[in-house]
């Protein structure tokens, strides 16, 4: 295949990539009743490194409690199939995609004693809004979706079906034009972008939404908010964001597994503080880089070794 990766792990067992294949009934195609995780691999120093696979591993299996989808298999068998998966394909620096669904059985909403499928994929992946963003920073627009309340579904959960929320609102942003969308909650503030948390700088302090705002709790923007106030940052990490403070931003920059530290430059065509990659976003790219690609010994608890 085209990411040259031959094999995935599915239902406890490795398969040929093209053989990793599942009936059109199945219960999750039809009905989004599926949860998954995006997880990095980093080439580093001391080797391949899986950045904060346990807390993934953790959001995972709670990803699956509102719907009653208990996977059957344990932490050390999924962790053992990924770390087998990468050592089998060479991987080094690379994206990990867990899976789990209701699979194939009776249809209907309920998905009964429908079986609940797995499977962990994984190939290499670049910056996932391109080269030139992680410096230049990207130009986004606000989407006329708005984010689902975690009163309605929750948004805490990496539920496969939610991501058609995302699909819309980041398909409305590039079909106008933009790399990437910002999605308001119902209330009309600041929730975070499709695949991606959102951070915000004024006057030297940092504010990014919390939970109550609908968005998904996010282990890169956990992680960056530690790295800031290591820093010596004033972080205010449950922060009700308005529309109108975007404009006023001397900063802003999204964080995500795929996204890593991504600038915002421009929203809705208004140019964000210098127009480019702000100071404080720079100096927390570079912390971030050069924690997970472990040019610091900091945080090795957040790393498994392949
Ligand atoms: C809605 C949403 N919000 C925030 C984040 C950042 O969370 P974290 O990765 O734990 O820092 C992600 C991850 N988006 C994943 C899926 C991207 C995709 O295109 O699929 C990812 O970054 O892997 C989201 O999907």
């Amino acid at each position: 295949d085209e990411m040259d990766v031959d094999t995935i792990w599915q239902d406890g067992s490795f398969v040929d990539w093209d053989d990793a294949t599942v009936h059109v009934l199945t219960h999750g195609l039809h009905y989004g009743s599926g949860i998954f995780e995006g997880v990095r691999c980093y080439d580093t120093e001391n080797g391949p490194a899986i950045f904060r696979w346990e807390e993934h591993l953790d959001r995972f299996y709670q990803s699956g409690q509102p719907y009653d989808m208990e996977l059957p298999y344990s932490r050390e068998e999924l962790t053992e199939a990924t770390l087998e998966l990468l050592r089998r394909e060479g991987l080094e620096s690379c994206y990990i995609r867990p899976v789990a669904f209701y699979g194939y059985g009776s249809l209907g909403v309920s998905p009964k004693d429908n079986p609940v499928n797995v499977a962990i994929a994984a190939w290499p992946w670049g910056a996932y809004l391109g080269e030139e963003a992680l410096e230049r920073g990207v130009e986004v627009m606000i989407s006329s979706w708005r984010k689902h309340a975690s009163s309605q579904i929750p948004t805490n959960a990496k539920t496969t079906g939610l991501y058609v929320n995302s699909l819309l609102a980041g398909e409305e942003a590039r079909r106008n034009g933009y790399t990437e969308a910002i999605v308001l909650n119902k209330e009309g503030n600041v929730a975070e972008g499709p695949g991606e948390n959102i951070f915000l700088v004024r006057d030297g302090e940092i504010y990014t939404p919390g939970l109550s705002e609908s968005i998904l709790d996010g282990i890169t923007r956990n992680s960056v908010i530690e790295l800031a106030r290591e820093r010596g940052y004033t972080v205010h990490d449950r922060a009700t964001i308005s529309r109108g403070e975007l404009n006023t931003a001397d900063e802003l920059f999204f964080t995500g597994t795929a996204a890593e530290v991504t600038p915002i430059r421009k929203v809705d065509n208004v140019v964000i503080g210098n127009g480019s990659r702000g100071p404080v976003t720079e100096e927390l790219q570079q912390a971030f880089f050069d924690l997970v690609e472990r040019r610091t010994d900091a945080h090795d608890e957040w790393f498994t070794y392949v």
